[in-house]
This record gives C-alpha cells, sequence and structure tokens, in this order.
C-alpha cells in the first residue's frame, strides 16, 4: 500500500458503463492508497430491491424516494444485490431525478471523510464530485464486457447466456446515456481508460499511473 500524506482527503471518481471494470479498479485503487471505496451501483441496486421486496413499482416515486432516504449501508452486501434483474431495476429508478437528490448527501460525504475516497458509478465526475481530484471513465468493448460478466456468473455457479448478457449490457447503457438526470457520460476532465486489451493488473497500472500523473502536474504531495 502506498501511505499518502495529504492536505485533504484526496477523491479519485471512476466512472464508466456497465461492467466496464469500475468496481474492481475502484477496489484495487482504493486499496492501492488506503483510501474507502464506495460502489455507488449498489445503493441504487438497494432501492430498486426495497421497491420489489415491497411489491412496488419501479415507478412509484414517493415510494422510490422513501425508500432512498430510509436505506441501510449494513444491507449493500447482499448477495442478491449483483443480479442482473436487480441490475436492470437499478436502472430503471436510478432514472427519477428526486431519487438521485435523495442519494446525493450520503455520497458526498463518503467521499468527504478522510483519508480519502475512490467512488465508482455514472455520475461521480459529472454530478456528484465535479471536483474530485482524478477522474477516471473506464471503457470496454461490450462484446468483452459480456464476456466477462458471463465468466464472472458462470464462476459463481449461475446459469448466463452471453448473448443475453451482452444485451442487457447495451439496454442497460442505452437508458442511463439517455436520461435527463444525471445522464451516463464522461466529465469533459475525464481520464480515458480502455482496458478492453488489459487484464485487471494492467488496468489498475494504467489507472495508477493516470492518478500518479495528476499529482504530480499539480507538484503537491497529493
Ligand atoms: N481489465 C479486466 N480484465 C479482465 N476482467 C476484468 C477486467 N476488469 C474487470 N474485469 C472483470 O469484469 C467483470 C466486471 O467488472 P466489474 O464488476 O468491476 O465492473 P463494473 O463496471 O463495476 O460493473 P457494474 O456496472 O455492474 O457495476 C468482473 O468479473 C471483473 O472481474
Ligand atoms: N452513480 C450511479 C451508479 C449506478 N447507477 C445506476 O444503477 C445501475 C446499476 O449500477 P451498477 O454500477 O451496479 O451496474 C446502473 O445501470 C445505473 O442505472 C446510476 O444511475 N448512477
Amino acid at each position: 500500500m502506498a501511505a499518502l500524506s495529504h492536505m485533504a482527503p484526496m477523491i479519485i471518481a471512476i466512472d464508466g458503463p456497465a461492467a466496464s471494470g469500475k468496481g474492481t479498479l475502484g477496489k484495487r485503487l482504493a486499496h492501492h492508497y488506503g483510501y474507502r471505496h464506495l460502489d455507488t451501483g449498489v445503493i441504487y441496486r438497494a432501492v430498486a430491491k426495497g421497491l420489489l421486496d415491497e411489491g412496488f413499482d419501479l415507478t412509484d416515486e414517493a415510494r422510490a424516494v422513501a425508500v432512498a432516504m430510509e436505506l441501510d449501508p449494513e444491507s449493500f452486501g447482499h448477495p442478491e444485490l449483483k443480479t442482473q434483474r436487480i441490475g436492470d431495476a437499478a436502472s430503471v429508478v436510478s432514472a427519477i431525478p428526486s431519487v438521485r437528490e435523495a442519494l446525493v448527501n450520503f455520497q458526498r460525504q463518503f467521499a468527504a471523510d478522510p483519508p480519502g475516497a475512490v467512488l465508482d458509478g455514472r455520475d461521480i465526475g459529472t454530478v456528484i464530485c465535479p471536483n474530485a481530484d482524478v477522474k477516471i471513465f473506464v471503457v470496454a468493448d461490450p462484446q468483452v464486457r459480456a464476456r466477462r460478466r458471463t465468466l464472472e456468473a458462470l464462476a459463481r455457479g449461475e446459469a448466463a447466456d452471453e448473448a443475453m448478457v451482452l444485451a442487457d449490457i447495451l439496454k442497460r447503457d442505452e437508458r442511463d446515456k439517455n436520461r435527463a438526470a444525471a445522464p451516463l457520460k464522461a466529465a469533459a476532465d475525464a481520464h480515458i481508460l480502455d482496458n478492453s486489451n488489459l487484464d485487471i493488473e494492467g488496468g489498475v497500472r494504467a489507472a495508477i499511473a493516470i492518478v500518479e500523473a495528476v499529482r504530480a502536474g499539480r507538484g503537491s504531495s497529493r
């Protein structure tokens, strides 16, 4: 782990489309720098699961906001949150502006707490932490992402059809890119990291190189 001294908590924002490797990279960067990591997708997944569990429609705005405000971070590790069904549902509920607003403070507070934080999602560099020290937008070819996600599901002992996984990824990306509220897009000052031809270690090395280049460019100890 690289020990760093900071004037203020450093924030690394990672965004990108579905299954591009944001979470894997976020976890590894956080470990490398000794920071905390928040997978913000899990928050939207938890809201979707809460609604479905209670039998509410995913477009029930009032109930969705209530679920968002009552979220218990202890529930973020629930294995069902990882499923494709909940991922799809999350991309429906996350398009509701008032749901997003209800979740902003939690994410910003997480980002602000010392010693530093890595957050990954869709709008971290654009909306949640527009002043993040480093912004990385992770991309990979859709076919590559579908292959990785399929292998991941198979490794968990779940059935997975690569063509269906690809269709789900594309559908979710379209919805996330085209919504009015905080759409999936790279911040103007984000560094694009294409990991299509990189393994996990290669992707982590490339990201650390970006972080280090930004820090060196600032000429500070951050
Ligand atoms: N560079 C890489 N090379 C090979 N496999 C990778 C790479 N990066 C991530 N993976 C694998 O791809 C899959 C998706 O990665 P991950 O869950 O980190 O993506 P994500 O962008 O966080 O997904 P989601 O949008 O669903 O939150 C995982 O199985 C992960 O191990
Ligand atoms: N900052 C974010 C993070 C996620 N979403 C929505 O949640 C869905 C699930 O996210 P995963 O990262 O776990 O795949 C995603 O498709 C988005 O609709 C979001 O809007 N903003």
